[in-house]
C-alpha cells in the first residue's frame, strides 16, 4: 500500500518541490499531533472554553488554540514558509524572511463539537507568497488544499492539483493511500444546511431546499464543515451556509481563505462545484483576511441547480428594472 511519503517522494520534482514536499510532511505531522491531542482530550483536561476571543469575537476553545500552536509550529520547521494565516491569529505572522509559501489554516473547525466527541477537522491551503500582500488572492492561486478529519479514523484529503487523494492514519501514525483518486458523484438526494437558519435564506436557497423535501431528499447536518465535507466526498449531496438576508454585510458565516477556499479547491478537483451564487468560490478576489462569505457545494448537478435559481433572480431583476 502506498504511504503518505511514498505518495510524495514519488511526484518530488515533478508537481512538487524539495521544498512543497517538506512543508506537506511538516503538515501532516501536524495534523497527526492534533489528532492525539484530540483522543485524550477529556483526560489531559483540555475541555470547555478558555475566555479567550479570537479575531472573529469567538470564544477559543483550549483545543482551538493548542492546534493553532501545532500548525504554527509545523509552518516554523517548514524553511521555506514566508507566511501563516489562521482563523485563530488576528493578523498573518511572518514564519521566514525568505520563504515563498504562505500556510493558511483553520487549525480546528467545528470545535463547538469538540466536548460532544464528533468529528472535527483542519483545513488547509497553501499558496505563493513573498511579501503579505500576496496573500490576498482568489482560490486558483492555491498550490495545494487539503483537509484532516479526525474521526473514527483520522483521514487526511489531499489535492495537489492532481486530482483528490485520501489518506487514513493507521496505528503506527503512518498515512496509508485509502482512496487515489476520490470523485464526488454528480447526483445525490441528500443536503446539509442549518434549516434552524430557515428565516435567513435567500429565495434561491429556499426553493432549493423546498423542492429537495418534496424529491425525498435526506438532511444531514453534523455542524463541522470538515464532518459533511468528508459525508459528500464519499457519498455525494450538497452544503449550503447561505449569506444571511437580514445581515447582507456579514458575508456570511464561512471564512473565505481557510475555509471556502481549500474546501472549493478539493471539491472541484473530485469533479463537484463550489459557489457561492452566480460567481464560483475559487473566482473570489478576497479583501481581508477573514472575509467571511455564503458557501454552497457538492455534487455538480445538485449545485447546477442552485446556481440555476439565482441567475434566473439575476434575470428576473434584470427585467424589472
Ligand atoms: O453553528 P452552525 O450554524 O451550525 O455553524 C456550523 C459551522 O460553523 C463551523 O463550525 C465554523 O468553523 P469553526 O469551528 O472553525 O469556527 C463550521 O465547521 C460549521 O459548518
Ligand atoms: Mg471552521
Ligand atoms: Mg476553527
Amino acid at each position: 500500500m502506498t504511504t503518505f511519503e511514498t505518495y510524495l517522494d514519488a511526484r518530488n520534482g515533478t508537481v512538487l518541490d524539495d521544498d512543497l514536499v517538506v512543508v506537506l510532511r511538516n503538515i501532516a505531522e501536524a495534523t497527526r499531533q492534533i489528532s492525539d491531542k484530540l483522543r485524550t482530550s477529556s483526560l489531559d483536561g483540555l475541555t470547555g472554553s478558555t475566555e479567550v476571543t479570537n479575531v472573529q469575537g469567538e470564544t477559543q476553545k483550549p483545543l482551538d488554540i493548542l492546534s493553532n500552536d501545532i500548525m504554527l509550529e509545523a509552518c516554523r520547521r517548514s524553511a521555506s514558509v514566508s507566511f501563516a494565516v489562521s482563523e485563530e491569529l488576528d493578523t498573518e505572522v511572518a514564519i521566514h524572511a525568505d520563504g515563498k509559501y504562505a500556510v493558511i489554516f483553520d487549525p480546528l473547525d467545528g470545535s463547538s463539537n469538540l466536548d460532544v466527541n464528533v468529528t472535527v477537522g483542519t483545513i488547509f491551503s497553501v499558496i505563493r507568497a513573498t511579501t503579505a500582500d500576496d496573500i490576498l488572492k482568489s482560490g486558483r492561486g492555491q498550490l495545494i488544499a487539503g483537509y484532516a478529519a479526525y474521526g473514527p479514523q483520522t483521514g487526511l484529503v489531499l489535492t495537489i492539483g492532481q486530482g483528490v487523494q485520501m489518506f487514513t492514519l493507521n496505528d503506527e501514525g503512518v498515512y496509508m493511500l485509502t482512496n487515489a483518486d476520490a470523485k464526488i458523484v454528480p447526483e445525490a438526494k441528500e443536503f446539509a444546511i442549518n434549516a434552524a437558519r430557515r428565516s435567513s435564506w435567500d429565495d434561491a436557497v429556499a426553493a432549493y431546499i423546498e423542492d429537495a423535501i418534496d424529491n425525498g431528499h435526506n438532511m444531514r447536518w453534523v455542524g463541522s464543515m470538515v464532518a459533511d465535507t468528508h459525508r459528500i466526498f464519499n457519498r455525494g449531496g450538497v452544503f449550503l451556509y447561505p449569506a444571511d438576508r437580514n445581515k447582507p454585510a456579514s458575508g456570511g458565516r464561512l471564512r473565505l481563505l481557510y475555509e471556502a477556499n481549500p474546501i472549493g479547491l478539493l471539491v472541484e478537483a473530485a469533479g463537484g462545484a463550489a459557489i457561492i451564487g452566480t460567481t464560483t468560490i475559487l473566482d473570489i478576489e478576497p479583501t481581508s483576511l477573514h472575509q467571511r462569505v455564503p458557501v454552497i457545494f457538492g455534487s455538480k448537478t445538485e449545485v447546477d441547480k442552485i446556481s440555476a435559481a439565482y441567475q434566473e433572480r439575476v434575470l428576473g431583476a434584470a427585467a424589472a428594472e
